[in-house]
């Protein structure tokens, strides 16, 4: 389907499953020198689905994500969320970036970390009642993390700071999960509590979209793969995309054919 890009509001223009879709990006084009490290991707994400991202280190996967999310400027490109322009549904949206990324010597403990998905809620004077103090535990509870509310941010281990920054995405509520890489540096109990979490949310109707390095593991986790290597590869199904042809476009054959043969490939 070709979709005309017009000069508007930044809005795409609506069309057959435009509309409903959690984030349609289209055209996004992201420089941070002379050379695209993302050039012209057209994305459609699902509603209700899980989409793994895949591409091999320095693909443009979590540039396209904050790109989508307005964080880094591109130089050309339209999103859509839920249909709206970003910033009238951005509160719709929760991002969990890649750990990596965050100052974890920031001085603040895990409850107030958790406290902070619940901005919408607590309104400008930002009041913390009971309430929100219980509805934060009750999300530390659902990543296993409540036992360390009142511990400082920066003193806990890599898997359990991505186990509180999920509680935080899951504090605010929101329709549409963003996670850049929730997997990386993390073990295999802290792994499994983490796609729990994201498969209840699935099951609950809401949207996830994850960068993903394991390829052994994306027909396992996720229903959609988005296969990008600055340029958009390939969407679909994992079913319909997550093919050794394409992993083969993806990877630039550097992943060995005995790698992809271990894979739970569809044929094609
Ligand atoms: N802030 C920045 N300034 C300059 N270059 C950047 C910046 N952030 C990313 N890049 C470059 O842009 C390219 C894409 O980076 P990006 O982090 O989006 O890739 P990725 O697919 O998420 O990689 P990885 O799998 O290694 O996390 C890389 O070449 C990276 O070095």
């Amino acid at each position: 389907m070709t979709v005309e890009l017009a000069a508007n509001d930044g809005m795409i223009p609506t069309g057959p499953g435009l509309d409903a879709s959690p984030m349609a990006v289209r055209g996004m084009t992201v420089s941070y020198g002379q050379t695209p490290v993302v050039f012209s991707v057209d994305m459609t994400v699902a509603e209700g689905s899980m989409t793994a991202i895949i591409g091999p280190n320095g693909a443009g996967k979590s540039t396209l994500l904050k790109a989508a999310l307005g964080v880094v400027s591109s130089l050309a490109g339209q999103v859509s969320v839920f249909g709206k322009p970003l910033d009238k549904e951005r509160s719709r949206i929760a991002y969990v970036p890649q750990r990596a990324s965050v100052d974890w010597d920031f001085p603040t403990r895990v409850i107030d970390v958790v406290l902070m998905g619940l901005y919408r809620e607590l309104g400008l004077l930002r009041r913390i009642r009971g309430q929100h103090r219980a509805k934060a535990m009750a999300c530390l509870e659902r990543v296993g993390m409540a036992d360390f509310a009142d511990r400082q941010i920066g003193q806990l281990s890599g898997g359990q700071q991505q186990r509180v920054f999920l509680a935080r995405a899951l504090a605010q509520e929101a329709d549409l999960y963003l996670l850049d890489e929730p997997f990386a540096g993390v073990d295999a109990a802290t792994e499994k509590a983490i796609i729990d979490v994201l498969k209840s949310l699935k099951a609950q109707g809401k949207t996830v979209v994850a960068v993903h390095h394991d390829l052994a593991t994306v027909a396992e986790y996720f229903d959609r793969v988005f296969l990008i290597n600055t340029r958009k590869i390939a969407e679909g199904t994992v079913e319909e995309a997550f093919t050794a042809e394409n992993l083969d476009k993806t990877y630039g054959g550097r992943l060995a054919t005995g790698q992809i043969d271990q894979l739970d490939l569809v044929a094609g």
